[in-house]
């Protein structure tokens, strides 16, 4: 089950630059909440800092409270085990390119140390499935490479194997920005059943995509979070003009 998202006070910093500027925030489970804003606004930064990705970076700094579900991230788990709970998909699809597409699926538990081979293969159709990959691999599985896929199916690989671990949230950084028309639309379809299980967090520049997938979107705007309501509001009447600049394309 997916579970709520609470962001307090959150501020980031790379080095001097203080990139994220008081960030409160509440992401109801089970939902999909977008995030927009021109570019170099700090929604990657701010989707890394959920699930400690930020501090992989040295110069990185983190302030402010997040909790996922009852966990608080920074101060009760280790970024390993956020890691686990909070799933994340790139802009570009980065499977392991020589591991077959069954061993992709499968990595994550079995650097957890799982080596039971039925419960492997059940949690890697169930994940293949989930991601609506698996009808074009089945054949395949361990025959194939990861890399040997499309792109959109690769991106779909990537999706089974961040839900085999079974986390609570997942957070997808411009999913399809490089994916064809037809991959995009099967990404958005995922996005939508996935939203029974996960909570899900999709950074998106594309807004007809927002507008799609997620019940819930902000508005970054230079480090600072403008404005956040229903999907719907945000479209049809923002309440603050630089949200409605932007959505109006008159920047970004
Ligand atoms: N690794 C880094 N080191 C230093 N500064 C960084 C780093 N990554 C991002 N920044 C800076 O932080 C700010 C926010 O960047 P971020 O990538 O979070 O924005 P974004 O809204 O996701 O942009 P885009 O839509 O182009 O992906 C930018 O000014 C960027 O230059």
């Amino acid at each position: 089950m997916g579970v709520g998202i609470q962001v307090e006070n959150l501020n980031a910093w790379y080095g001097s630059t203080h990139t994220l500027h008081e960030i409160n925030l509440e992401l109801p489970a089970n939902s999909a909440t977008a995030l927009i804003g021109p570019s170099g606004c700090g929604k990657s930064t701010f989707v890394r800092c959920l699930n400690r990705m930020h501090e992989t970076n040295p110069i990185a700094r983190v302030e402010g409270n997040v909790r996922i579900g009852e966990v608080d991230v920074y101060k009760e788990a280790s970024p390993v085990e956020i890691r686990r709970r909070v799933g994340m998909v790139f802009q570009r699809p980065n499977p392991f390119p020589t591991m077959s597409i069954y061993d992709n699926v499968a990595s994550g538990l079995k650097l957890n140390g799982f080596r039971n081979r039925k419960v492997l293969d059940e949690v890697v159709e169930r994940s293949l499935r989930q991601a609506a990959l698996w009808n074009e691999v089945k054949d395949d599985l361990k025959r194939k490479s990861g890399a040997s896929l499309s792109g959109g199916q690769q991106q779909r690989l990537c999706i089974a194997r961040a839900l085999a671990v079974d986390p609570e949230v997942l957070l997808m950084d411009e999913p399809a920005s490089a994916l064809d028309p037809a991959s995009t639309s099967k990404i958005e379809d995922l996005i939508f059943t996935l939203k029974d299980e996960y909570t899900i967090v999709i950074v998106t520049h594309n807004m007809q995509q927002a507008a799609r997938v997620a019940e819930n979107t902000g508005f970054f705007l230079n480090g600072h979070l403008v404005e956040f309501a229903p999907t719907n509001t945000i479209f049809t009447k923002p309440s603050d003009k630089r949200t409605e600049d932007y959505i109006t394309g008159r920047f970004g």
